[in-house]
């Protein structure tokens, strides 16, 4: 046995891989790895296709080629592997309060709200409280600001104990301040949980400095940097 035979698998590891949007090549040719542990953002201009990228990691976007693999998987076999939180993250109405909110997504086959057991209730308050968010438990979303949102709905990404976490554009319309809260949220939850974080952006901002690597996509290349560029 070598060395090799006890790294880590990366978190992501493309190989030769292609993402189209029907005739359009968004990009070919990538051969792109991210290290377990990693924070790396995700660079492109509008419409370069970001959300596309991550949408297809999550399986939900099937215009590919080559080989994708998360932690070693086929993307469809680590969908339990990858947390999201999208670019626009509706709530379901404005009366549901936080607690039922995440169980929701815990138990997000069933219709209607769900009935506590203690597991769920375990788990939805470990969510909560990594989040900072434990306080919004008994708050109707409907009366919540913006970044207390953002902390439930960076909660639900966190339901199931995701290893890889996928965020769009997550600091999108945020003052500095703000930007700065979810910054220092994302690196703890990082060290935390070693969490792989993969979140995208259309310019560098308050993460940048906490970034391992910056990958960008732009003129149907996807490439791999180190932050400092
Ligand atoms: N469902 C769809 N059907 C057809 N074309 C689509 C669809 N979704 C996205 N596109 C196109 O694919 C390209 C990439 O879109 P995508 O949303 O992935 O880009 P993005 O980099 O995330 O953009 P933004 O920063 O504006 O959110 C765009 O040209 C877009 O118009």
């Amino acid at each position: 046995m070598n060395a090799a035979d006890n790294a880590p698998l990366p978190a992501l590891a493309l190989q030769n891989a292609a993402l189209l949007q029907g005739s359009r090549i968004l990009f070919d040719q990538a051969n792109v790895s991210l290290p377990t542990g990693s924070l790396t953002l995700l660079l492109g201009a509008n419409g370069t296709g970001k959300t596309t990228f991550l949408r297809a990691l999550l399986g939900l976007h099937t215009q590919t080629r080559g080989a994708w693999r998360i932690f070693g998987q086929t993307l469809s076999h680590s969908r339990n592997l990858v947390g999201y939180l999208p670019q626009e993250r509706r709530i379901p109405a404005p009366q549901i309060k936080g607690r039922a909110f995440i169980a929701a997504a815990w138990r997000g086959n069933r219709w209607g709200l769900p009935n506590f057991g203690s597991a769920l209730r375990q788990e939805v308050d470990r969510v909560l409280t990594l989040t900072d968010a434990l306080h919004l438990a008994r708050q109707p979303l409907g009366q919540l600001s913006g970044g207390e949102k953002q902390r439930l709905f960076m909660a639900e990404a966190l339901v199931g104990r995701p290893r890889l976490l996928l965020l769009d554009e997550p600091l999108a319309g945020m003052d500095h301040a703000r930007q700065a809260e979810t910054a220092s949220l994302l690196t703890r939850l990082r060290h935390e949980l070693g969490l792989t974080i993969l979140l995208s952006t259309h310019e560098l901002s308050a993460l940048e400095p906490y970034a391992d690597h910056i990958l960008r996509l732009s003129h149907d290349r996807l490439t791999l940097h180190h932050a400092a560029i």
